[in-house]
């Protein structure tokens, strides 16, 4: 008898690179992940763990190497119509109509992939049974995410791509997001999660994306004459544009750092400025 040879990976990563705002962000990954399999995406703040998602989901292609769906670049045409159907993709923006009711922000979605039937049992199994025909805007954080979980039930498409599912849940909602997960790798279902926070997933595969440190970290010093004092900032940041604003006395103070992040500094009396 012929040795077995293991099926082709779902989804495979081949030396991906990607770039987010002129950097890269991403480089040289690869993975290979069968049906039934779990990727855990961690790292720190800025790492890329949702750039990777993003990726995935087709929202930015990769500067170099290639992701294949069943051998298939994701990024040929053909494929991609085809491929993004398989995704459901949870981010942080809950795409949740405040105005429409629990059920019909689930029912949406469920008849939009021509399903039905669905959706009453996943907002119930979500825990959210009794605010079924209430209007969405009277959720809290971790009910509007327990909606976006009920979502992906009743949608229920194979390759699940997660980031930060956990956040708002309490421990409740954190065990029944196990639950799904679990339950959906049982028919074949991947998952992959990009999170902060435990969640209990067994045998899933982890990639902790490291730390990214580019060569426009830079250490800022600003010496600011307040009222005759003194005052100095020393700030280590990834700096992409600086803009002095002045306004009236004061001056206002951007940095935008690559990662998006921003500080503002305001002064309410005149200052006098040097940066070296
Ligand atoms: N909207 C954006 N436009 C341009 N660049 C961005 C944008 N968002 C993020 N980036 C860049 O991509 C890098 C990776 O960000 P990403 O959001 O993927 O990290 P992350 O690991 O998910 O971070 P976090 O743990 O904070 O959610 C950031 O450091 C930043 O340089």
């Amino acid at each position: 008898m012929p040795p077995l040879t293991p099926p082709p990976p779902r989804l495979a990563l081949h030396a991906v690179s990607c770039m987010r705002n002129a950097q890269t962000v991403l480089r040289d990954i690869n993975v290979s992940i069968h049906d039934g399999t779990a990727l855990v995406l961690t790292g720190a703040n800025g790492s890329g763990k949702t750039t990777f998602l993003r990726m995935l989901a087709g929202f930015s292609r990769p500067s170099a190497g290639e992701i294949l769906w069943n051998g298939h670049d994701v990024t040929s045409p053909g494929v991609f119509q085809q491929y993004k159907l398989q995704l459901n993709w949870m981010s942080l923006r809950d795409a949740v109509k405040d105005k429409l009711t629990v059920l019909d922000n689930v029912q949406w979605f469920e008849l939009l992939e021509g399903k039905h039937g669905r959706s009453a049992p996943a907002v119930e199994l979500m825990g959210l049974g009794r605010l079924i025909n209430d209007k969405a805007r009277m959720l809290s954080m971790g009910q509007r995410k327990r909606l976006q979980l009920a979502r992906l039930l009743a949608v229920d498409r194979p390759i699940w791509l997660l980031d930060e599912p956990s956040v708002a849940l309490d421990s409740e909602g954190v065990k029944l997001l196990e639950y799904i997960i679990a339950e959906h790798r049982k028919k074949g279902g991947i998952v992959i999660v990009a999170t902060h926070l435990p969640i209990q997933i067994e045998d899933s595969m982890s990639l902790r994306l490291p730390q990214r440190f580019s060569h426009e970290m830079r250490r800022i010093h600003l010496k600011l004459q307040l009222g005759g004092e003194l005052i100095k900032f020393e700030h280590l940041t990834r700096i992409s544009s600086v803009n002095h604003v002045y306004k009236g006395s004061g001056l206002e103070i951007d940095f935008y750092s690559a990662n998006a992040q921003r500080d503002l500094y305001v002064l309410e009396h005149s200052v006098a400025v040097s940066n070296n």
